[in-house]
């Protein structure tokens, strides 16, 4: 006997259900998430929280052709599932298979591309506003967290959608989570809204009862208005021009479907507030939101179990046993993080250092700026952040903190490719987009040890300086227990050529070396770990120019304008013409796969690293002696 999910192939098959058949199908549908994220590892605690709502959005709105917004993005395994991608879930996150997030090349249904948090609103402004522009009849449904209302361009856009001639609706999924527990004063300010709860349902019975007179309706919703004048002050969200709704129960379906059939016909921008539990109806997650956020593969029936053998210490962990080390050393050191204590590995260190620990929340611009009023204050702030989000706050490191010559450390985890998050979450660019500001300077540590020498190294500058390290685990190198530094700026050879003069030179910069001296003995090729991508450590570039007929740069970042160019343009400033070639990742954004096999993709493993040399220089790859004039 079918399930009634399996008879669910588009929205049109859920709008012909019953109201009644709506609960068992919510059951059906959590218990499918659950089996499916348990196989494929994945989002979890907010997707069984948006199971409810993600039935009555497509129940009552005319998906697609009216709008779903989803934000962040990570809670649309119901949405996705409901939208003729149930059959394609064992893919999810695999290399071809469903995104983790919202794609407008993956379905119809998916209208606009998420996975950084807070665009919602905007771009369902933006979808509403072109629906009024070109005279159509169609609503446009913002759902966004509680988490992601905590970044300011999230504000920008209900300052901009409270007074636009549009029918918007801004559903606020309130689970009083973000990944870890929320921060600042909005999640205090919606704990008091929830906490007048009762006043909420008594509104949305009226609105069920007058619903059917409108000129009535009219009238109440004015002596409401009244009434909340008197009695409850108007909301945030309404002194942005909203008509405020709620907080009703996220995870009632009989609340939430006559409360979006009343919303659909109201006109102007609409705020409704429901409450949600992250996690709701899996018991482990239900109790622990932040272990099931993201999990790996696991058994349901037992929950997340410590794996048979420990994993190899992380890049993660590397750094924050160093942050704690040096916390311990210096007092003037503050850890901040935009709202991803659990990912950038500052758990250990609020717990040890709670007063000079802050947590911003999703405000990454924020983020940069309170750093930089540390550091006027002579604070020595460290920024903890993925190399992707960072992106965000690009014109706030350049005018609050490079501008004025501040010094911190920015840990930039994450940097490369990411894997199961995909093209959205790669940490492609930072070597590029940082390496062209003044006073910043980039370190690419190749193992973990270098990666906590190179955080004492960055600690100590009287400037801005990058540490970018891969997601994931290192490369087995132990790390030191000291806080030394490396020499700012430098380099090392770390495989030189066994026939001597010409030939090639490898020019590794981060944890790329390891296949580059795979690469290289297959080569017979001299190997330099460059460490630095600004500054370049030009002495040794030179001497390597010198000394070798060709080279090649090798980093887990773009080429266009990575430490490759950077090698090109010191060879230019310096006169000397040599054949370079550049390896990195392409002018693409790279899909959600496996890490290792999109690295191999990207010919950015040792046989690929050693294929793309012979391609290139051919028999000089091969041979002892120089081919070419050894110039310069
Ligand atoms: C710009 C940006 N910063 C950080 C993140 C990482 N991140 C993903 S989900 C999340 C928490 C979102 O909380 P909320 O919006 O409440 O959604 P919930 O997980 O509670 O459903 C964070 C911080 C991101 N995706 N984008
Ligand atoms: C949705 C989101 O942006 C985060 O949950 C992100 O997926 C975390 O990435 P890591 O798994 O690399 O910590
Ligand atoms: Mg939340």
């Amino acid at each position: 006997m079918a399930t009634l999910l399996e008879t669910i192939h588009s929205p049109a098959d859920l709008r012909r259900l019953a109201r009644g058949q709506l609960p068992q199908l919510a059951d059906e549908l959590r218990a499918f998430v659950l089996d499916s994220v348990s196989r494929t590892g994945g989002h979890l605690s907010s997707n069984l929280g948006t199971v409810e709502l993600t039935i009555a959005l497509h129940y009552v709105y005319n998906t697609p052709e009216d709008r779903l917004v989803w934000d962040v993005g990570h809670q649309t395994y119901p949405h996705k599932i409901l939208t003729g991608r149930r059959e394609r879930m064992p893919t999810l996150r695999q290399l071809g298979g469903l995104s983790g997030f919202p794609r407008r090349d993956e379905s119809e249904y998916d209208t606009f591309g998420t996975a950084h948090s807070s665009t919602s609103i905007s771009a369902a402004l933006g979808m509403a506003v072109a629906a009024k522009q070109k005279g159509e009849d169609r609503k446009s449904v913002a759902i966004i967290g509680d988490g992601a209302m905590t970044a300011g361009m999230a504000f920008e856009a209900l300052n901009n959608a409270g007074v636009a001639d549009s029918d918007l609706l801004v559903i606020l999924n309130d689970n009083d989570m973000s990944i870890s527990p929320p921060v600042g004063a909005l999640n205090r300010y919606l704990a008091q809204l929830m906490s007048g709860q009762f006043y909420s349902a008594a509104k949305n019975v009226g609105k069920n009862v007058l619903k059917v007179a409108p000129p009535l309706f009219e009238l109440a919703k004015r002596l409401e208005e009244q009434a909340k004048g008197m009695v409850v002050p108007a909301t945030l969200f309404e002194k942005f021009g909203f008509n405020y709704i709620g907080p009703i129960d996220g995870h009632d379906l009989d609340s939430l479907v006559p409360t979006l059939e009343n919303i659909r016909q109201l006109k102007g921008p609409q705020f409704l507030h429901v409450v949600t539990k992250k996690g709701q109806g899996y018991k482990l997650a239900e109790a622990d939101p932040v272990a099931y956020h993201g999990p790996g593969k696991f058994d349901p029936k037992v929950g997340l179990t410590a794996p048979a053998t420990p994993p190899k210490k992380t890049f993660t962990q590397v750094f924050g046993q160093w942050l704690c080390d040096m916390a311990a050393r210096d007092e003037r050191l503050v850890g901040i993080t935009p709202a991803m204590r659990e990912g950038s590995g500052l758990v250990e260190f609020e717990k040890r250092f709670p007063a000079r620990y802050f947590d911003v929340g999703i405000a990454e611009q924020h983020a940069l700026t309170f750093a930089a009023g540390l550091a006027c204050e002579g604070l020595k702030p460290v920024v903890a952040i993925y190399s992707t989000f960072l992106q965000r706050a690009y014109d706030q490191l350049i005018h609050d903190v490079a501008l004025q010559k501040l010094p911190m450390v920015l840990a930039l985890d994450r940097a490369g490719l990411v894997g199961a998050d995909g093209a959205t979450h790669a940490g492609a660019y930072d070597i590029a987009f940082l390496r062209c500001i003044p006073n910043v300077s980039v370190a690419c540590p190749a193992d973990e040890n270098e990666c906590r020498q190179l955080l004492t190294t960055a600690f100590g500058q009287d400037h801005t300086v990058a540490v970018r390290y891969p997601r994931g685990a290192g490369v087995g190198v132990e790390t030191q227990p000291g806080l030394e530094p490396l020499p700012f700026g430098k380099g090392e050879v770390r495989r030189r050529r066994a026939a001597g003069q010409g030939g090639i030179a490898i020019l590794a910069f981060g944890t790329l070396l390891h296949p580059s001296l795979q690469a290289a003995g297959k080569l017979d090729a001299t190997v330099a770990n460059m460490r630095w991508a600004k500054p370049l450590d030009t002495a040794l570039l030179l001497e390597l120019a010198q000394s070798h007929e060709a080279l090649v740069t090798v980093e887990e970042g773009c080429v266009m304008g990575g430490a490759g160019s950077a090698v090109l343009e010191a060879l230019q400033a310096a006169g000397i013409v040599k054949p370079v070639l550049q390896l990195g990742l392409p002018d693409v954004f790279i899909e959600h796969g496996d890490p290792a096999k999109l690295l191999s993709l990207q010919g950015l493993d040792a046989a690929g690293i050693e294929s793309s040399v012979r391609d290139r220089f051919g028999e000089l790859a091969s041979r002892g002696t120089p081919s070419l004039k050894v110039v310069g």
